[in-house]
């Protein structure tokens, strides 16, 4: 048994000491008959949360209400979840309370896809009542039992399943897919929160492209924040290898540039909800790239005023569109970086008080003007930055004279 599991079974071994059952479940389980890195590890157990809380001397009641507890062990916090099934759905969301249960087959029976719905004990020997092994070895996503009923409780769950055609390169079978084609419009009962969780990561699968493609067929765009209108430009990114871009800022600033106009990504960008950095962040990159694209190469001044980090991140997107090699216009773009005599106005030789001094004048927006052009002229090599050498400069550019600030 892989080790993240191994150190969990003393939670799996209490609780069966004790006559409840307890199995992993999940996520995990999945992960580790694909040979994946491992989330979060998830126990399911027969033990109702209170009978959990006073076995365990660690736990933080998370979730009472759907029979959630976590456990720390080992300072490692796993969630315990008593079977359950979800009981009569509201809203296509999932339900303000559950009904607990004493079977394990229950409990796999109200999980979503039949690749989640296995189970482990403590021996490392699997329940998979609903087949999910087999679904893994050809590589299918299948819910378990009626897909429009799966669908209905949880419409995220329609998310969920091309986030994972994204993350494993999984297709959807038949009448999963065809659900999803029915069953779309539910989506805009989901809060935009959990939409864009899933999104993201839908963005930074191996095989995202694949996800566009389905998302565009399903129509299940129809429902995601801004997109309604979209069907057309979504179908381009499809066509791109989204493995080349390799940050959130990277992947948003991409879907904006392919997708959007120059006035309506802010609004987009806020229907997603996003954090405010992120937006931040995603706009510059933005601004950048239609200025780097109308020229053959970067400028010393763009990449100085820009900063590596955004430099990069433009530099990205703007290779993956022109289908370059993103990696080696990465690795010129950092050379060309280190290249810079000053990185940032703090390197400058000199600060605004120097030239206060020798001018004897006090601060102004002169002052920001001059300090600008000196800064140019380091970068473009007009001037050593050296403070003497910036001196003379300034006294044989004749910058000293105020009609010249
Ligand atoms: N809408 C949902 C969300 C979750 N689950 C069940 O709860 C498990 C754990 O959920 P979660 O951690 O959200 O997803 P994972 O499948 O573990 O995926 P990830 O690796 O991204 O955590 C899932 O495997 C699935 O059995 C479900 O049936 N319906
Ligand atoms: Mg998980």
């Amino acid at each position: 048994m892989k080790e993240p599991f191994q150190r969990a079974l003393g939670i799996i071994r209490k609780l069966k000491q004790h006559g409840y059952e307890a199995y992993f479940v999940g996520g995990a389980v999945r992960d580790y008959l694909l040979n994946r890195p491992l989330g979060d590890i998830d126990i399911a157990t027969s033990a109702l949360p209170e009978e959990v809380i006073k076995l365990f001397p660690k736990t933080i009641p998370v979730g009472l209400k759907h029979g959630t507890v976590v456990v720390l062990n080992d300072g490692i916090p796993y969630e315990v979840t008593t079977f359950r099934t979800e009981g009569t759905y509201e809203d296509y969301r999932r339900p303000e309370s559950v009904t607990f249960v004493r079977s394990l087959r229950e409990d796999l029976q109200r999980r979503d896809f039949t690749m989640n719905a296995i189970a482990m004990d403590d021996h490392g020997t699997l329940y998979d009542p609903f087949h999910g092994q087999r679904a893994i070895s050809a590589k299918i996503i299948c819910t378990v039992g009626k897909a429009s009923e799966r669908f209905s409780e949880d419409a995220l769950r329609m998310m969920r399943a091309i986030r994972f055609v994204s993350q494993l390169g999984f297709a959807l079978e038949t009448e999963t897919k065809q659900a999803i084609i029915e069953h779309a419009s539910l989506l805009a009962h989901i809060s935009v929160e959990r939409i864009t969780a899933e999104f993201e990561k839908l963005m930074a699968g191996p095989f995202a492209e694949k996800a566009f493609s389905l998302l565009e067929e399903t129509g299940l765009y129809v429902y995601l924040p801004g997109l309604r209108e979209k069907k057309e430009p979504l179908k381009k990114l499809a066509q791109y290898d989204w493995k080349a871009l390799s940050s959130s800022m990277e992947r948003w600033g991409f879907l904006c540039y392919l997708l959007l106009s120059d006035q309506e990504s802010s609004a987009f960008l806020r229907l997603w909800k996003l954090p405010n950095r992120l937006m931040k962040d995603v706009q510059h990159i933005l601004r950048i790239l239609p200025l780097i694209r109308s020229h053959d190469d970067w400028k010393k001044e763009q990449l100085y005023e820009f900063g590596l980090d955004y430099a990069l991140a433009a530099e990205t997107i703007r290779s993956l569109i022109d289908m370059e090699d993103a990696y080696s216009n990465r690795q010129r773009l950092v050379a060309l970086f280190a290249q810079l005599p000053i990185k940032s106005r703090s390197d400058l030789a000199i600060t605004g008080k120097d030239i206060m001094g020798w001018m004897g004048r006090p601060g102004g927006p002169w002052l920001a003007n001059i300090l600008k052009k000196v800064e140019q002229a380091v970068i473009q090599g007009k001037v050593e930055n050296d403070k003497e050498r910036i001196k003379e400069w300034l006294i044989s550019c004749n910058l000293t004279q105020e009609k010249n600030c």
